[in-house]
């Protein structure tokens, strides 16, 4: 169904709906930006709500918090009903707040009830470290010891997680279950429907870190009755560097006392009373802790039209399309290079990148960013592409693959050290 040809790539642009969004985004001329699942770029929209926010500081000072085009005092709220679509939730389940490290500190401060034999959470070989340390530490926290506390399920091929390797470890020991929707090396999207509702059955809470896809997959969290899910902006929701996160919890579990509390969560009529008893928000709200980052929330405001203009559903059907092409293309020019994807090639499995395994990975991603493509290196040897739906178009990824073709035919990637710089 695809070509091996550049006319085939125009060809798949002309017929991208999504294709007039890349005008939206500053990219740099000649480069191709493959690295949007980590952080994702600036469009003119995100840059004017920041400056929108700047000119409200800069007439209203303190009154920005009630007046101006984004009253300050409500924008968490306000922006976590508009986020609410991308995670498939209800306006009052979502609040943009914290980063994502310490959202999941918040959640499992609140949800992590270990009680008689159930005390362990259950957590897998292959997430962010990240998530790991913080939970580490709140077992620590609890007086209990991470190594038999934490169950980290193992992987069977180093990449992926298997599903029923997860439901085993789901024992009666087990009190809280924290899983990524997808995979930051492979991209593997796990089934949350399924492994939801087996926690479920076995009365164990589920969270989810839903950093790699939400922006890139839509989600349906209320339905699927998940407890809790966590997540950055920065990657595909485009809204910065160090841009505030979000939190989902379900409202089965509004009325649960915040375990980490902060006047924030208030009940926003009676915040400013400035009582000493707490009296938490009936919404996702409660569970904000201190005073929002407004300039690291603002880019966020004009980032979100983008999605409520294109949809998400459109979004995941181009990141589809587009990362099958890239796959193809890996097939069709690098076969004789040692190339493995090492992500699952199923559509219902697979999530906004493509995870390309080389033993040369990082002089190939010094090469290419040599040669005006972005990508990113996890060591030890994973080169991730992100074909972002709304900036890189198939010809971008035509390219791409023609690029690395030209980097491992004239040995280029020789030319740099095969190991990682500061970050990738
Ligand atoms: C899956 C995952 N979890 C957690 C983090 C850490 O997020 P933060 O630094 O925003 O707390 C990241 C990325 O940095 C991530 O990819
Ligand atoms: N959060 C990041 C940062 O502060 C600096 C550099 C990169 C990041 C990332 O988000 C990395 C990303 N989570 C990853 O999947 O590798």
């Amino acid at each position: 169904m695809f070509k091996p040809t550049e006319d085939f790539a125009k060809q798949l642009d002309q017929n991208d709906e999504l294709s007039r969004y890349k005008d939206e985004f500053y990219l740099n001329e000649g480069q191709i930006y493959m690295d949007g699942n980590s952080l994702g770029l600036l469009s003119k929209r995100a840059e004017k709500s920041l400056l929108d926010v700047l000119d409200a500081w800069k007439i209203h000072g303190i009154d920005g918090w009630t007046k101006g085009e984004h009253p300050w005092f409500y924008l968490s709220e306000h922006l976590g009903e508009r986020v609410a679509q991308l995670v498939g939730a209800k306006a009052k389940e979502v609040v943009v707040t914290g980063s994502t490290t310490t959202n999941l500190h918040q959640l499992v401060s609140t949800f992590y009830q270990p009680e008689g034999n159930r005390t362990k959470i259950l957590a897998d070989e292959l997430n962010f470290p990240s998530d790991i340390y913080a939970l580490k530490s709140q077992l620590k926290l609890h007086g209990l010891d991470p190594n038999e506390h934490l169950i980290r399920v193992k992987s069977r091929d180093g990449r992926t997680l298997n599903e029923e390797d997860l439901i085993e470890a789901m024992t009666d020991e087990v009190a809280l279950v924290i899983l990524p929707t997808v995979l930051y090396r492979s991209g593997q999207l796990l089934n949350i429907e399924r492994i939801t509702n087996a926690a479920h059955e076995r009365g164990i809470k589920i969270g989810w870190d839903a950093c790699h896809s939400i922006g890139a997959i839509p989600h349906d969290f209320h339905d699927l009755g998940v407890d809790f899910a966590y997540w950055c902006h920065y990657k595909y929701v485009n809204s910065g560097p160090g841009g505030v996160a979000g939190l989902f919890v379900h409202e089965k579990h509004f009325g649960t006392e915040p375990g980490l509390a902060g006047w924030f969560g208030s009940d926003k009529t009676k915040q400013f009373d400035m009582e000493h008893d707490f009296t938490p928000s009936e919404s996702a709200g409660a569970f904000q802790i201190g005073t929002p980052h407004l300039l690291s929330v603002a880019p966020l405001i004009g980032s979100l039209e983008l999605f409520e203009e294109a949809g998400i559903n459109a979004i995941r059907q181009k990141s589809l399309r587009a990362t099958e092409y890239l796959m193809y293309l890996v097939n069709e020019f690098l076969s004789d290079f040692n190339f493995t994807v090492g992500n699952p090639t199923d559509d219902a499995r697979r999530g906004g990148h493509v995870c390309l395994e080389h033993a040369e990975a990082a002089s190939i991603c010094k090469a290419l960013k040599a040669n005006g493509v972005v990508p990113d290196f996890r060591a030890p040897n994973v080169i991730r592409l992100a074909p972002v739906a709304f900036y890189v178009s198939y010809q971008d990824v035509y390219k791409t693959v023609k690029i690395i073709k030209d980097i491992m035919e004239n040995e280029i990637y020789k030319q740099y050290k095969n190991e990682r710089d500061v970050i990738a």
